[in-house]
């Protein structure tokens, strides 16, 4: 994949990650509001033109800890207790400058662990789902106060790229202070040279990557890198580029210096190739013969086509689809753990909620989540 026209405008889901260096002044530690405004007066225009935008921003610690009188280097639990001050505030802002375009905020504050645990990951996408199907922006920071050392993200980068996988995005898109990615640190290498685009993330690469180039960012480009590898498998393009000037989203539409990461497959390929690859079957759905068609012709499995099922599992895992001779025609993700899609199957989807006591999906395997045969 090129970049042949413009990844912002082609982008159906956009992610947006702000660092702490470019959102709080290093001085005094207040949000650069004007910055903020403009940026939001991009987001209310691509949302005008029928974009989905996830903000993932930094800046709780920068922002909280001159309001608790730190300085630093900071402890682990003081930085927590800076980024529990400075999240509300963080928080309002956003509230504040999204409200002028009419658009409502959502604060979602996610763990390492919320992205690896089955459950909480599917629980986590299907809120930001219903978030931008009503029209909300979403903004997300990690939350500090239950991440301890282990269970860190650590850095906003690597939370942006999980986002963006979790979300199924076309782009994300790390705003910084620096324009892109250099064969090393341009700050202490004047002969650095720019990278337009990369797509692969080889030793090479990784060689490159220096610390953070300011007292208030976390990770520097070895952060970023690691974002660029979860978005490289995950067939979403990733974008570092300075954030500095007013209205970056416009001026990264209007020509401004980046540096792209470019996947060869797109969100949707790279999930299935996912599903299809690396994921073992928990257990199999035994389909009558109308299912088995309907899901040949690219429809998603509705509980009334299933008339047995074999294993455990849960729901979020990946299990086998035959049809009424037992052959293998696909694979997918239940949306019902086996206890559950075993009481619904045969039945109608409007009878889900009835028998199960909650109105769950209608599809036990929604056909983004399906991957036939050959
Ligand atoms: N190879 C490199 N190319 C570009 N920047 C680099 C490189 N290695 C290290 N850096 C530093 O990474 C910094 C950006 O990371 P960071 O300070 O964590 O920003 P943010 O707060 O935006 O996440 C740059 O300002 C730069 O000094
Ligand atoms: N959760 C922290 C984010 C830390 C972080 O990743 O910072 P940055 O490197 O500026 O993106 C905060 O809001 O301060």
């Amino acid at each position: 994949m090129t970049v042949t026209t413009n990844p912002i405008n082609e982008a159906r889901r956009l992610i947006v990650k702000i660092g702490s260096s470019l959102l709080v002044d290093e001085a005094s530690g207040h949000i650069r509001r004007a910055w903020m405004d403009s940026l939001c007066d991009d987001v209310a225009r691509l949302r005008a033109r029928g974009q989905e935008v996830i903000l993932v921003s930094s800046g709780a610690v920068a922002v909280g800890r001159r309001h608790l009188g730190l300085t630093p280097p900071l402890r682990l639990e003081e930085k927590q207790a800076a980024a529990a001050t400075g999240q509300i505030r963080l928080a309002h802002a956003y509230q504040e400058a999204l409200e002028r375009h009419g658009i409502t905020v959502a604060q979602v504050l996610l763990t390492l662990a919320d992205s690896e645990d089955r459950r909480r990951f599917l629980n986590a996408r299907n809120t930001l789902d219903t978030l931008l199907r009503l029209g909300a922006v979403p903004v997300i920071n990690e939350n500090d106060t239950v991440a301890t050392t282990e269970i860190r993200f650590g850095d906003n980068d690597r939370l942006a790229a999980r986002v963006a996988q979790m979300s199924g995005a076309d782009a994300l898109v790390l705003f910084s202070d620096i324009d892109g990615l250099y064969t090393a640190d341009p700050r202490k290498n004047p002969d650095a040279r720019f990278l337009a685009e990369v797509t692969e993330i080889t030793p090479d690469i990784e060689a490159m990557a220096g610390d953070p180039g300011s007292s208030v960012g976390t990770g520097g480009m070895v952060t970023k890198l690691v974002a660029a590898k979860i978005c490289l498998s995950a067939g979403c393009r990733m974008a570092i580029c300075k954030g500095e000037p007013l209205h970056p989203l416009t001026a990264l539409e209007n020509g401004a210096r980046v540096t792209w990461f470019l996947p060869s497959a797109g969100p949707m390929t790279a999930r299935k190739q996912w599903i299809a690859g690396s994921m073992s079957p928990m257990g199999s759905l035994h389909l009558d013969d109308g299912a088995a068609r309907a899901l040949a012709s690219g429809k998603s499995l509705l509980p009334a086509g299933i008339r047995a099922i074999d294993g455990e599992f849960d729901r979020g895992d990946c299990v086998l689809v035959r049809d009424g001779a037992g052959r293998v025609i696909g694979r997918g993700l239940s949306a019902y753990a086996a206890d559950d899609a075993r009481a619904i199957m045969g039945r109608k989807s409007a009878d889900i909620e009835s028998v199960l006591g909650y109105r769950g999906r209608d599809e036990i395997i929604h056909r983004d989540d399906l991957v036939m045969e050959g």
